[in-house]
């Protein structure tokens, strides 16, 4: 696996920046898990070592990085001694560990909004469009009905948001300022455009925050297009 050195969102203080050497993100530029973590980072200013995991050539199955993540997903972040995968407690960690820019809001019920988003993408709407799911679904069905299949899921998980949204969205997700849900809907939202063809015309509010999002950097230079293993 290559390794490339990512700076970006640098932080302020020097003190800060001797943390930042130790981390390092295994990713997939096009994984909508790793695209979350990196917006955290970014976010978060947080300068890190980008270490390309190939998931088209199976580098997710190799016994490397098995014994960073038994399961074979990414993202893996290693910061230390620490090693954690999956995204949404890679995110948790930063948040306890960098307390800059909080990515969770004080307000209870705002964070309950919040954390109900992320399960929303993580659980109802990711984990059935997962590259080996579908490639086990085009394998038995075809092409078409893998296609379907992402769109169905995608268009009902959509369908849930768009209604909880409308009552909670300010500029951002919920209220004007950057959280939580915001940093799983992004990648979600950009894969179904992108990658799935969804007609996002039936959910406006979804639109307007893909929108949103890019105006500002840290979700910019998350972008898939921007990482070094680009269309690898
Ligand atoms: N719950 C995990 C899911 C991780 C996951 O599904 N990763 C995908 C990329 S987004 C993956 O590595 N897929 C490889 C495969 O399906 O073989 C997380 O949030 O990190």
């Amino acid at each position: 696996m290559a390794s490339a050195s990512v700076v970006v969102g640098v932080g302020e203080a020097e003190e800060e920046e001797e943390h930042n050497n130790k981390l390092i993100l295994y990713s997939f530029w096009r994984s909508s898990c790793s695209f979350r973590v990196r917006i955290a980072l970014n976010f978060k200013g947080l300068k890190y070592d980008y270490k390309p995991v190939n998931l088209l050539k199976g580098e997710q199955s190799h016994p490397e990085f098995l014994k960073l993540n038994p399961v074979g997903f990414v993202p893996v972040l290693v910061d230390g001694p620490a090693v954690i995968s999956d995204s949404f407690a890679i995110i948790m960690y930063l948040e306890d560990k960098y307390p800059q820019h909080p990515l969770l809001p004080t307000d209870i019920h705002k964070r309950a909004i919040n954390f109900q988003v992320v399960s929303i993408v993580s659980s109802s709407i990711q984990p059935l469009q997962n590259l080996s799911l579908l490639t086990y679904i085009e394998g038995k069905a075809g092409p078409d009905e893998k296609l379907s299949w992402v769109q169905s899921v995608i268009k009902k998980g959509f369908t849930a948001l768009e209604k909880l949204l409308k009552e909670h969205t300010g500029r951002f997700a919920t209220g004007d300022e950057v959280f939580m849900a915001d940093i799983f809907l992004a990648p979600q939202i950009h894969s179904a455009f992108k990658k799935f063809n969804i007609d996002m015309t039936e959910f406006p509010t979804l639109s307007r925050l893909h929108e949103t999002y890019y105006e500002i950097p840290a979700f910019r230079e998350a972008l898939p297009e921007n990482q070094p293993d680009a269309a690898g």
